[in-house]
């Protein structure tokens, strides 16, 4: 090796970067470095000419070689360097002189600036990596303290607690939470939680999400609270909860929502308690009104309540025919004047037959209100009218599983009429003002002292309510075509009458008995009754006697004297109108019509009402 190659190879040893060694006698490269030959594109370098390098820039190089050769070393930026089939670099190159056994030499160092410059970006960003990794590394233990602390806070919540993002995922949620909906946090976290546990209501019905309070919230920027609703548990069980949900924000924006919920299955479950309780109270509060009911309907029943006491045939007959039909569950018309004992046939019918455990109503339709007669038949709800300040059953309704006596059915308004037939054809009564129908099972029994047939061409009663009431007849007898019964039947009301008054039974004679046959009975047994117990007050102990004059006018049986009806309907109109002259026009109560007729006060209202008379109270 040559003094001049051991130097040459030093000098490029010694190098930093690309740097070349030129003969400044003829511009050849005498030696480069592998970064000069990798820069210029060139390998080997030795023996090209350096200024193929910077055509374009030739001028300069010389001045620049000029400037080291005189300054022994120099700089410049001004020299764009262009590697071999390649562009033009920007370069800042350095230079310098050193001598050689040939002579002088340039050593150029060749920096690429666009190199250098990403290594300074490279330097800058390593350096602000390293610091901001620092910082992060701050920031993260910073962060994380602080969700140790929130959660510890929010796991210490006993109220669940979860958050959702705008998406509807999870973004939290605390220990209760996952304790009372038995998902765990990594169940639900970043999963969309309303089709988790919101997905329907407790009815099984969808619950869409976009008609989720939870939703809303975040949605319309809403706090939300519901009082109750379901959260659906992991295990497929409901649990009802009460919530509120309020919509969360990142500086300015809405990010989502927290929900605050908690479990009020328990406090719900003895809510539902009490609200049975309450309602079991008012459905016992109601079948004690309807027996109270019942019970009074009874008493009144049993007060009138005798046996049927008799020998003649008519008697024998009603006997038979209450047996016949008191077995089935056929309806009964029972026809016959007043006091001929038709509410007693119907309470026998009754006694006999497979209800007699259950009630038999007692329903006065002569004696109601007409305006009252719908609410009384069907009953209300409280407030179906001004006065109905509670429910009320009707008597339809207390008939349940008995046997509903219609008294004087013909007196019933024509609208109610039809009102009734449909309940019972329908057997479903509902209540005025109510909307709920109520299973009926009854048989009626009804009664009328009216001629059926001529109020049904008068269009007073429903024909098709007669044909429906009128499955199986019995005639009630008129006491004066049965005069065989008076004797058994004075006995029999005399001992009533005395047991009533505390007072000993008289003695009967057969001549009291001869006067009361004798005598026509307009009011039937219930006149007879009477009369007999005015005997039993006056006999006072003693032997009867009867005062038959005291009652009305006697009627002188025999062929010579028999009226017809048009002249006994005369009489009784008379009569009627002499009576209530007498009273004052005064009806019920004692001293009133009634009471002097011996009849009762529906009986003559309605003998007024017939005859277009004025009576007082
Ligand atoms: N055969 C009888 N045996 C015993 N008591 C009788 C008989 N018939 C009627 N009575 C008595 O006469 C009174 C009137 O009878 P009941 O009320 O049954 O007649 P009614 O036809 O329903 O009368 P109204 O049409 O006026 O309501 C009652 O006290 C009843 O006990």
């Amino acid at each position: 090796m040559s003094v001049d190659q051991a130097t040459l190879d030093s000098l490029l040893a010694g190098a930093f970067g690309a740097t070349v060694v030129i003969d400044l006698s003829n511009d050849r490269i005498l030696g480069a470095s592998a970064e000069a030959q990798a820069l210029l594109r060139q390998a080997p370098l030795a023996g090209h000419r350096f200024s193929t390098f910077v055509h374009g820039h030739l001028g300069q190089l010389i001045v620049f070689v000029d400037e080291v050769l005189h300054r022994g070393m120099a700089w410049t930026r001004r020299i764009q360097v262009t590697p071999r089939d390649g562009e033009a670099l920007d370069c800042e190159i350095n230079g310098k002189v050193a001598a050689l056994d040939r002579g002088a030499a340039l050593v150029l160092q060749i920096t690429d600036l666009a190199e250098l410059d990403s290594r300074a970006e490279a330097a800058r960003v390593a350096r602000l990596y390293g610091g901001g990794l620092h910082e992060w590394q701050r920031a993260q233990s910073f962060f994380s303290e602080l969700e140790q602390q929130n959660q510890l806070i929010l796991n210490a919540a006993g109220e669940g607690i979860y958050g959702v993002n705008a998406d509807g995922k999870t973004t939290f949620v605390n220990r209760a939470a996952q304790e009372m909906l038995g998902w765990t946090a990594d169940d639900l976290l970043g999963q969309d939680i309303h089709s988790k546990i919101h997905h329907h209501h407790l009815d099984g019905e969808l619950y869409p999400s976009q008609e989720c309070p939870i939703y809303q919230s975040f949605r319309f920027e809403e706090v939300n609270r519901i009082e109750d609703e379901v959260f659906w548990r992991k295990d497929g069980k409901p649990i009802r909860v009460e919530y509120v949900s309020t919509p969360i924000y990142e500086g300015k924006v809405l990010a989502g929502a927290v929900v605050i919920f908690r479990d009020i299955t328990e406090r719900w479950e003895n809510e539902q308690k009490l609200r049975e309780a309450l309602e079991e109270v008012a459905a016992l509060r109601d079948k004690l009104e309807q027996e109270n009911a019942y019970l009074q309907e009874a008493i009144n029943i049993e007060r009138a309540h005798h046996d049927i006491i008799g020998q003649s045939p008519s008697i024998r007959e009603i006997l038979a025919r209450i047996e016949m039909v008191s077995r089935t569950n056929a309806n009964v018309l029972i026809t016959g004047e007043s006091g001929t004992g038709k509410a007693m046939v119907a309470t026998a019918i009754h006694a006999d037959s497979d209800r007699r455990r259950r009630p038999l109503i007692h329903f006065k339709c002569a004696s109601v209100n007409p305006d009252m007669i719908e609410s009384e038949l069907f009953g209300h709800v409280r407030g179906a009218f001004t006065a109905a300040l509670r429910d009320k059953p009707g008597k339809l309704e207390l008939a349940h599983g008995g046997t509903l006596f219609l008294d004087e059915f013909a007196d019933i308004p024509l609208e109610q009429q039809g009102m009734l037939l449909e309940a019972l054809q329908s057997r479903r009564v509902t209540r005025m003002g109510d909307t709920r129908p109520r299973e009926l099972d009854l048989r009626v029994v009804a009664s009328t002292s009216r001629n059926l047939e001529r109020e049904v061409q008068a269009g007073r009663v429903r024909q098709d309510l007669m044909f429906f009431l009128n499955v199986f007849p019995i005639q009630c007898t008129p006491l004066r075509e049965r005069i065989d019964d008076i004797p058994p039947l004075t006995v029999h009301l005399l001992k009533l009458a005395c047991k009533r008054l505390g007072i000993p039974v008289p003695v009967i004679t057969e001549g009291i008995i001869r006067t009361l046959q004798r005598y026509d009975w307009p009011g039937n047994v219930r006149e007879l009754a009477n009369v007999i117990e005015r005997a039993a007050i006056v006999s006072r102990g003693d032997k009867l006697r009867v005062d038959i004059r005291s009652v009305g006018a006697p009627a002188v049986r025999g062929a010579a004297t028999l009226l017809t009806e048009a002249e006994v309907d005369q009489i009784r109109t008379a009569n009627t109108i002499a009576c209530l002259r007498e009273t004052g026009g005064k009806v019920s109560g004692p001293g009133g019509a009634a009471e002097l007729l011996g009849i009762r006060p529906t009986t003559l209202y309605s003998r007024i009402r017939k005859l277009g008379l004025q009576a007082e109270g």
